[in-house]
């Protein structure tokens, strides 16, 4: 069994089958990407994984438990972390301000605007954050205002922040999107190093076919809301469906 399994899920909007059927399983310690065209349901797939959505049916486990009808917050304290398209930092805080939040919400539950006071004289909570902050090769960058980084700068912070809640799967939606090819290529890089110095399972959903098969180890090609095919990058490549369904399109993007 899969450290994520999604079991026959299904959902509508409206008269809309975005998802119809779905099953996935992800086998812990691996990076799983999603991908298929425009409309396939891959968001709307990601959002039924992190409690954004509800599936009309079918079901959603990680690690044994079932994650419906918890809220995202709860699903995240499971162990499942999300990286946004959108880097969700606190632009107007310092880059080490922005790591000692998460730092500070998994060793206290929570992170509550009035704690802010008292996570700045927490110094157990800088020391995590250096350390994490240095982890992440961002030790240098630890006083600058997070919104004047870089975008790749910006997204390796995230992702930083999102490791800092010590998740055992790691969520990325898109994470490469607008991004350019030195912002893509060093954010391959920092995958690779995250998933060599930690057993930590990685599901991506991405559009950039560089950046899917440097990373990969199982593709589900998505496919008008049902998964087309499961396989690995070399076989997903030069798959026949694969190429009709989603390659063929990429021109498209
Ligand atoms: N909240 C919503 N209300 C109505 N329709 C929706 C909603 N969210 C998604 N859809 C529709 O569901 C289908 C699947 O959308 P989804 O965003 O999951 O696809 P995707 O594979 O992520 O596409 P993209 O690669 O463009 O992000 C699309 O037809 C989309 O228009």
């Amino acid at each position: 069994m899969g450290i994520l399994e999604v079991r026959d899920v299904s959902k509508n909007f409206g008269g809309l089958k975005a998802l119809s059927d779905v099953n996935l399983s992800v086998a812990e310690g691996t990076v799983h990407a999603i991908i298929g065209p425009n409309g396939a349901g891959k968001s709307t797939l990601l959002n039924c994984l992190v409690g954004k959505l509800i599936p009309d049916t079918g079901s959603v486990s990680f690690e044994g438990q079932s994650v419906l009808g918890r809220k995202p917050h709860e699903i995240n304290q499971m162990g499942i972390s999300r990286v946004f398209q959108t880097p969700e930092i606190f632009g107007d805080l310092s880059v080490l301000e922005n790591m000692m939040i998460p730092c500070f919400a998994k060793r206290d539950g929570a992170f509550e605007l009035n704690a802010y006071g008292r996570m700045m004289a927490d110094g157990e909570i800088v020391e995590r954050a250096e350390h994490m902050l240095e982890d992440m090769n961002m030790a240098d960058k630890r006083k600058m205002h997070a919104a004047s980084m870089s975008r790749g700068d910006k997204r390796r912070l995230e992702i930083g922040m999102c490791l800092a809640q010590e998740p055992r799967l790691l969520l990325l939606d898109e994470p490469t999107a607008g991004m350019a090819r030195a912002d893509t290529n060093n954010t391959i890089d920092l995958l690779k190093q995250i998933k060599e110095d930690r057993p930590i399972t990685i599901a991506i959903i991405e559009h950039d076919m560089h950046v899917v098969f440097s990373l990969a180890e199982r593709i589900t090609v998505l496919a008008q809301g049902t998964p087309l095919v499961e396989d690995t990058p070399a076989n997903i490549k030069g798959h026949p469906k694969v190429r009709e369904a989603y390659l063929g399109e990429q021109s498209g993007h």
